[in-house]
């Protein structure tokens, strides 16, 4: 298996790549929309066991990656395989283990939330007709609506047709959930629902991938992360290795950034202003130094820390110049059902 590294420069190593079983992998994928490149050449592993962010800005290709591997829209080129099955043309054999929050297909807008469920349960060839009933609450309650779960679909806001959706991928014990954008439209609180839902299946060894363009939440959950960038995958690996990628670094908070700039400088070590004060270089000297280098300067420091570098750095320079959603408009992630396979070029 080839050794995958960060690209770019951000990161002089390469990162390591899996050794266990796959529960997902992808090689060569590609996917054009008439003249837009959607992914090219992604070269996805998701290890199983693992809980995979797959982080990128908006637009990246995380949403037509995630449907090329669940067999909801077949790659104009290269191969995805899920729990060792050809997408989409084993898709029969590999779904039934894999529960998926994706966009669409939607839920029935004049029937509730639990009686859209038992529609789909029934659908579900591990749950015979007793059992439907129990999955089914077991599932509202695990996300949080049992108190709505009567009430129309229709009248759900975004988060809870998110929870709804979620519900339906838990409806059964799976060995893969795949989850688009979970928190998408989900307040503080349905996020933590959400990070202790993943935590969980984690803990009972489903390998869980799960798609953000939100860096805070991909650390938070994430055991490995891959990071999207224009359709292509420019890194992934373990989360823990691509935060120690990159330059080590030492954040000073200081109110007097001029002056801290200048003392480094005379010290020789190489630092850059960041929003908080000055990162110094950590290749040049160790904290202490750069520390003692300040305060013989009589800069005062009001703070220290190391800096995160691979994944934030990496993902700060991918978004450079974007949105980071900010004026994304909110989409009603199961309500729109767009088949697009006929768009192919
Ligand atoms: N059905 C489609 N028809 C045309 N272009 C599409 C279609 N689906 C996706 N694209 C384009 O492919 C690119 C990747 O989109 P995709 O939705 O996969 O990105 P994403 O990373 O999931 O973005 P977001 O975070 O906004 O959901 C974008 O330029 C998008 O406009």
């Amino acid at each position: 298996m080839r050794t995958v590294s960060v690209d770019g420069g951000i990161a002089d190593h390469p990162l390591s790549p899996p050794t266990g079983p796959l529960a997902a992998r992808t090689r060569g994928l590609r996917k054009t929309y008439g003249p837009t490149v959607a992914v090219d050449h992604v070269d996805l592993d998701v290890p199983e066991g693992a809980v995979l962010g797959m982080l990128g800005p908006n637009g990246s290709g995380k949403t037509t990656t995630i449907r090329m591997l669940l067999g909801l829209v077949r790659p104009t080129a290269g191969e995805a395989t899920l729990l060792g099955h050809a997408m989409p043309d084993e898709a029969g054999h590999a779904l039934p283990d894999v529960g998926a929050l994706v966009e669409g297909p939607g839920f029935h807008p004049f029937l509730s939330g639990r009686d859209n469920l038992l529609r789909l349960a029934a659908a579900e060839p591990r749950l015979g007709g007793g059992d439907i009933p129990g999955a089914v609450d077991d599932a509202l309650e695990r996300v949080g609506l049992t108190a709505a779960a009567r009430r129309r679909y229709r009248g759900y806001s975004l988060g809870m047709k998110q929870r709804l959706g979620l519900a339906a991928a838990l409806l059964v014990p799976r060995r893969m959930v795949v989850l688009d954008e979970p928190t998408n439209g989900l307040d503080p609180a349905g996020t933590r629902e959400i990070r202790s839902i993943i935590a969980e299946l984690h803990a009972s060894g489903v390998t869980v991938l799960v798609s953000s363009h939100l860096l805070a939440e991909v650390e938070a959950t994430c055991t490995h992360v891959a990071v999207l960038h224009a359709g292509t995958v420019v890194a992934q690996g373990e989360l823990a290795e691509l935060l120690e990628t990159g330059n080590p670094g030492l954040v000073v908070s200081t109110p007097d950034t001029t002056a801290a700039m200048e003392a480094l400088r005379g010290g020789r070590i190489p630092s850059r202003l960041v929003p908080e004060g000055v990162r110094a270089d950590l290749t040049a000297a160790t904290a202490p130094e750069v520390v003692a280098c300040l305060v013989r300067a009589g800069v005062p420091v009001h703070e220290a820390r190391r800096a995160r570098t691979g994944l934030e750095d990496l993902f700060a320079r991918l978004t450079q110049g974007e949105t980071n959603g900010e004026d994304r408009p909110e989409r009603d992630g199961l309500s729109d059902v767009v088949e697009t396979d006929g768009e192919d070029t």
